[in-house]
């Protein structure tokens, strides 16, 4: 049997505003290259992967430096103004039959190991695709809404409760037609998985490593620096 084609779609479109930088935080360097670089090489290495669609800006005046662009397996795509957006423009590039395997260009610790993990959902028929996510580990509190966030208005249960992460993997047509679903019906989409849902689908929680940080503030830049030595020497 011919093993699905499985495309790579890393959304690269963002201004990285919680990152206070220079630049967009996927073109961050960390450990010699820049962090869009570390992740695109991670999936582009992984024996499963076929092609990586890149979702970039429209006025991106990076992607072109860097010379891993060159690659004949890479496509670039105009991202959108939102996540979802830059997905789905993405998602339109692909064969309906192919598997999207959805991963932020601000994760690059990812390892071969999970998205070795994830990729066997294709082969579950009881579920639509799935996710790498991590369970809660901390006491979960809700802030008042009064606009005092150092005040908890109550503490929440965090029994089932998962960290969503990436990569996240559906067979492209179906996410396509359930991203338009949740989009044209105003539904506020801040992952696949979440689109899935809102179609009725079915989405298995993969249990992955939480060193898979999103890189989104100041702080996570060293830590992301550890880990991504770490995660090297594991995809090796
Ligand atoms: N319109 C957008 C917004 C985000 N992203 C991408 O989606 C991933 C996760 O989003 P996030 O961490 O929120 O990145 P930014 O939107 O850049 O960050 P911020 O919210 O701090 O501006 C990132 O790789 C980002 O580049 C995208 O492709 N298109
Ligand atoms: C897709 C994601 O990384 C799963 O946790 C997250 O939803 C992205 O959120 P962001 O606000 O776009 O960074």
């Amino acid at each position: 049997m011919t093993s699905p084609h499985v495309v790579a779609v890393i959304p690269a479109a963002g201004v990285g505003s919680r990152m206070q930088a220079d630049r967009p935080k996927q073109y961050l360097s960390l450990a010699g290259k820049t962090i869009l670089e570390h992740t695109v090489t991670l999936l582009l290495n992984h024996p499963s992967v076929s092609r990586v669609v890149i979702a970039i800006s429209h006025d991106d005046d990076f992607i072109h430096s860097l010379p891993i662009i060159a690659n004949a397996n890479i496509d670039l795509v105009e991202g959108g103004k939102t996540r979802a957006d830059s997905v789905l423009n993405a998602l339109a590039t692909l064969p309906e039959e192919s598997w999207a395997l959805v991963h932020d260009a601000a994760r690059p610790c990812v390892s071969h190991q999970d998205i070795d993990a994830l990729l066997a959902v294709m082969n579950n028929s009881n579920t639509t695709g799935g996710i790498l996510a991590s369970p809660v580990r901390d006491t979960m509190k809700r802030a008042c809404d009064h606009g005092q966030a150092s005040l908890i208005s109550h503490t929440e249960s965090r029994e089932n409760l998962w960290h969503a992460l990436t990569p996240q993997l559906f067979p492209t047509g179906v996410l396509l037609r359930a991203l338009n679903k949740a989009l044209s019906n105003s539904v506020t989409i801040t992952d696949e998985a979440s689109a899935i849902e809102y179609a009725g689908g079915k989405v298995a929680l993969i249990n992955g490593n939480p060193a898979n940080i999103k890189i989104t503030h100041p702080a996570d830049l060293p830590l992301a620096e550890f880990y991504i030595k770490q995660t090297h020497k594991v995809n090796e």
